[in-house]
């Protein structure tokens, strides 16, 4: 049965990040992951994290909504801030007993995207040295919801790994991203699974619980359990009413957190 971790980016959005990590704790779940906590302190998010005994995932590198910036990998004129951003995510997530951080791409004009290529190789080439410690993690995200973003689809993120050619980078297989581009979330997960270094869950097209939709979860976790799958699971979904209330969904599908 495949291993579940609460993303508190999503999961209890109206609670302060310490009382997010207690209710994580408090429903079972065994691991949590982080979008953007770098207002808070390392050390303090660490024990409360240790004192529940709970598995601390990864990160995200910043992004700036305020300038329109959904992070920096492939934005052309921008490599120094990159790395200082990076250097910053990867710092952090040492400190707070992360394994891993998500590489922000940003978003990228059409008739750029070549150029944007080589330097995202180039920018990762330079992070992965920097960080032999730490899984750097690709996500691609759907257009409907990030348009312009440098990627969409699997294929494009397992492009760039070939490219680079470290083994400390992964990707984040988002499968309400995935289903929402591509469709196809079972085969997908099986062709890349080599490549994958976490998974993420949400109902497709709502981005709810994933007990609705178009993706038959079920069959997802079964899959999961097929191909061997170790990783975690993250629960990255917008509860339709409270987080603790929208908790039906793994007795539904058969698993428990
Ligand atoms: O799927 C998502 O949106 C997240 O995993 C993320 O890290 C960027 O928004
Ligand atoms: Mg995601």
């Amino acid at each position: 049965m495949p291993r579940f971790s609460a993303n508190l980016g999503f999961l209890w959005p109206d609670r302060p990040l310490f009382e997010r990590i207690d209710a994580a704790a408090a429903v079972g779940f065994r691991a949590i992951e982080l979008h953007w906590p770098y207002d808070i302190p390392a050390e303090p998010l660490r024990e409360r994290c240790e004192n529940h005994a709970l598995t601390v995932l990864g990160l995200n590198t910043l992004i700036d909504p305020g300038k329109g910036e959904f992070g920096l990998g492939a934005v052309e004129g921008r490599q120094a801030d990159f790395q200082a951003g990076f250097a910053r995510a990867a710092a952090y997530a040492r400190a707070i007993g992360a394994g891993s951080v998500h590489v922000m791409a940003g978003d990228v004009a059409p008739d750029r995207k070549a150029a944007a290529a080589e330097l995202f190789a180039d920018n990762l080439r330079w992070a992965a040295g920097q960080a032999p410690d730490l899984t750097l993690l690709l996500e691609p995200l759907n257009a409907r919801d990030r348009p312009g973003y440098f990627y969409a689809t699997v294929g494009e993120a397992a492009g760039v790994i070939a490219k680079v050619g470290a083994p400390n980078i992964k990707i984040m297989f988002d499968a309400y991203h995935v289903g929402v581009t591509e469709g196809g979330v079972v085969e997908r997960l099986e062709r890349y699974l080599p490549l994958v270094g976490h998974v993420q869950i949400a109902a497709v097209p709502s981005r709810a619980e994933p007990d609705e939709g178009e993706v038959d979860y079920a069959a997802f976790f079964r899959a999961l359990d097929r191909l061997g799958y170790g990783g975690w699971v993250g629960c990255e979904y917008r509860p339709r009413a409270g987080t603790d209330e929208g908790l039906g969904w793994p007795s539904t599908l058969g698993v428990a957190l």
